[in-house]
């Protein structure tokens, strides 16, 4: 059965169908990108299966149920993760107790409790932070942190709860092209390992074709392509689609960018 099973969803904003019936499946352990041109729907889409805008009409299914509807953080408890940034406000606490406060929050625990918190689940913090590669740097404060490591912590931080789907919409902008292919390089790492299952928008096609296990492709609120790498290249939708947008793209054979 699908992790996440998105069934002709729709949603309009006045006269603009931001996502027009589009339905598609994320299996167990699978790395799917979302792709598009700009204002394609990518995002609507994001927010409608996080909770955080409600359809129009269609259906979106968590391991077989439907959870059309429910609030951002029912579906959050029912193992839907997603990135945030790491507001301003933490960025004066460490490394390790960011990670701990979602420790904490997935525990259901309180903010009030923060205090005694500094001992909290710091081992479990440790070692998701050992995940991403970031174990040396606990005892840093995240605002003297790499930007590229920033994202690393973030990781950390939605994996604490233990998501069975995590949604990234553009995890990597703002990053440099070595920095970006690391980071989805982590990411893919982790699909395999934890058998988490990831859906994502990325804007660079470099980092998509070399790491998607499939790809879905939106024009305009339409799913017009669903694939594999190679389907995906040679699919002259969707080349249409990206011509003229400046995206590194391949056309009619033409040597990728
Ligand atoms: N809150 C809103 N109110 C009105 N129109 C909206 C709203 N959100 C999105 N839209 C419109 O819906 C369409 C899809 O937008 P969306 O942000 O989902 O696209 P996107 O693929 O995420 O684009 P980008 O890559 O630029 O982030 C666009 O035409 C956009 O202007």
């Amino acid at each position: 059965m699908s992790v996440l099973a998105v069934d002709t969803l729709c949603k309009s904003f006045g006269g603009v169908h931001a996502v027009d019936h589009v339905s598609f499946a994320v299996g167990e352990s699978e790395f799917l990108a979302l792709i598009g041109p700009n204002g394609a729907g990518k995002s609507t889409c994001f927010n409608m299966i996080n909770g955080q805008l409600p359809p129009d009409s269609g259906k979106i299914l968590l391991d077989g149920q439907d959870v059309t509807g429910l609030t951002p953080r029912q579906i959050w408890r029912r193992g839907v993760g997603r990135t945030f940034q790491i507001a301003a406000t933490f960025g004066s606490m460490t490394v390790a107790e960011n990670v701990q406060m979602a420790l904490l929050s997935h525990a259901g625990q309180i903010f009030a409790l923060w205090r005694p918190a500094a001992s909290y689940y710091r081992e479990r913090a440790l070692e998701l932070l050992a995940q991403v590669g970031m174990a040396d740097a606990a005892d840093r404060p995240c605002h003297e942190l790499a930007y590229g490591d920033v994202k690393r912590v973030e990781l950390a931080i939605a994996l604490a709860n233990e998501p069975r789907l995590l949604l990234m919409d553009e995890p990597t902008a703002g990053m440099a092209p070595g920095e970006r292919n690391k980071l989805i390089a982590l990411v893919k790492e982790l699909v395999v390992k934890r058998r988490m299952s990831v859906l994502f928008t990325e804007h660079s096609m470099d980092v998509v074709f070399a790491f998607a296990d499939r790809i879905i492709v939106l024009a305009r609120g339409k799913l017009i392509a669903d694939g594999d790498a190679a389907a995906i290249r040679k699919n002259p939708q969707v080349q249409e689609v990206y011509f003229g947008t400046g995206r590194t793209f391949e056309r009619r054979g033409a040597a990728a960018t």
